[in-house]
């Protein structure tokens, strides 16, 4: 917690080291793992809730390590089922232990006051005071379902932008506080299903279950995925399904004759802009492979790179080159040379949330600006490396419209070149299963409370000429 805070670390690369290196495994690991990731996410419930515990004292004026103790204390009694009397006790011994016997008062009395009513009233409480007027929402709905009001009433905008009922908004929050299942992906010519399902069920003692969707997906039931040898043989990897099927789409893709092609369009060199670190690089590799494409796997920053690597290093040799430099670049580096093209751009990950605990609490409504210019240049690159014919895939791990319907429309309106194609069609042709609520197109927006993966964003541009 203090280094998440402190450093801007990541809890999920910090937590696994800490546990590691203190020999904490199975359920005390498990146990570890839920109290911090739920203690992240849900800090904004806890806060309200910790606030009407006080006095009258902002909690701002507490020591920062005595409010993570809080709030961890409020996570225990709230969110998991420990009980009351041990979570306050546990809660005054950290207390003593990381900031001397001050505070262990001060932290008994709050959480004995949290621990008073059950989570349901306290849910109201909140709720009302962040809505006293009953007249707001999706204030409420922030407050309740622990989420920055600017990103509640975002990804409000994005669900009736994408044709779906505003008042969806409450599930996807609690889509958004709910851990995902671990999904491997068994990349097509490397691993097959079958062989990725009995190593899994060797390795990990159960058998993991298909994924809805892509039919390369594999949802574990336990055990970590490093210990499969497919996943160290990067064979395989940890990705999550919304992530392989705009992949999966991109390969699926109609590509358009180029001027002066005969016979089949041509679909020999292929190009991930965006790489690092490689979970579509890799599928999008073993896809190429199959096919007899060469990718170009581009990612600005060199450590990422060096993942890109690590990732694609189970397919064959002369597939994939790995590139780092500028992919803003590209477009005049290379003017119309690739027939499938993917930006996976940077973006505030809004629609990845339940995976990264507290990247809610350290994004803001000013990072939507540098982001929203470097997405428009990164696509506008893309679309000049793209041959006639050619397939641009704009894909985001958030569904804010600013990153999403924004970009692909300013940039498509500045050219004369582009076709939008319709997404859904070329997105149902590749799935297992038919998806379920994409609405009329031509974009995807997929979303963690309907489909259970990441707010995935897709469209699919051709190259007129
Ligand atoms: C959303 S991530 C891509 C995830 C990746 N496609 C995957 O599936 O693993 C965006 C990536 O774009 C990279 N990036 C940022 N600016 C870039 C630029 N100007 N040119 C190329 N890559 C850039 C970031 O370093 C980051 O690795």
């Amino acid at each position: 917690m203090r280094q998440v805070a402190e450093s801007d670390a990541y809890a999920n690369l910090v937590l696994p080291g800490l546990l590691r290196e203190r020999g904490i495994s199975g359920r005390d690991a498990a146990f570890a793992t839920e109290l911090a990731y739920g203690t992240l996410r849900l800090r904004g419930r806890y806060d309200a809730v910790l606030a009407l515990c006080t006095n009258g004292r902002p909690l701002e004026s507490l020591d920062a390590p005595v409010l993570d103790v809080l709030r961890l204390g409020a996570h225990q009694i709230l969110g998991m089922r420990v009980p009351s009397h041990a979570a306050v006790s546990e809660s005054v011994a950290l207390a003593r232990a990381v900031t001397g016997p001050g505070p262990a008062g001060l932290v008994n009395a709050v959480l004995r006051a949290v621990a008073r009513r059950p989570l349901e009233e306290w849910l109201e409480a909140i709720g009302d005071a962040a809505d006293p007027r009953g007249a707001d929402a999706v204030a409420r709905l922030a407050a309740t379902e622990s989420h920055p009001a600017w990103i509640a009433r975002a990804l409000r905008q994005s669900l009736v932008a994408n044709g779906r009922p505003a008042d969806e908004l409450g599930e996807l929050l609690a889509a958004d506080n709910t851990a995902p299942h671990v999904t491997l992906v068994a990349r097509p010519g490397l691993v097959s299903v079958d062989e990725l399902v009995a190593e899994t069920e060797r390795h990990t003692g159960t058998a993991p279950r298909a994924g809805r969707w892509s039919p390369c997906a594999l949802v574990l039931r336990g055990g970590d995925p490093a210990d499969l040898p497919a996943v160290r043989a990067a064979a395989a990897g940890a990705q999550d399904e919304g992530s392989q099927l705009v992949a999966l789409a991109l390969a699926a893709a109609p590509l358009g004759a180029a001027p002066d092609g005969e016979g089949a369009p041509a679909d020999a060199s292929w190009l991930d802009l965006c790489a690092g670190p490689g979970g579509k690089a890799a599928l999008l590799g073993a896809l190429a492979h199959e096919r007899g494409a060469h990718l170009l796997a581009n990612e600005v920053a060199p450590h990422r790179a060096r993942l890109v690597r690590r990732s694609v290093a189970a397919v064959p040799r002369g597939t994939v080159e790995v590139r780092t430099g500028d992919g803003r670049d590209l477009g005049t580096d290379h003017p119309g040379r690739f027939d499938r093209v993917m930006v996976d751009a940077p973006c505030t990950g809004l629609g990845a949330l339940r995976r990264r605990p507290e990247s809610r609490w350290r994004r803001t409504p000013e990072d939507l600006a540098g982001l929203g210019n470097l997405q428009r240049d990164l696509l506008s690159s893309a679309l000049d490396a793209t041959r006639t014919g050619g397939v641009v895939a704009y894909v985001t791990c958030s569904p804010h419209v600013a990153e999403t319907h924004v970009v692909v429309e300013d940039v498509v309106r500045r050219r004369d070149d582009i076709e939008v194609l319709d997404a859904t069609t070329t997105m149902q042709s590749v799935t297992a299963t038919p998806l379920p609520g994409l609405g009329d197109g031509p974009y995807v927006q997929l979303w963690p409370h309907l489909h259970g993966t990441d707010a995935m964003f897709l469209a699919l541009l051709r190259k007129t000429r």
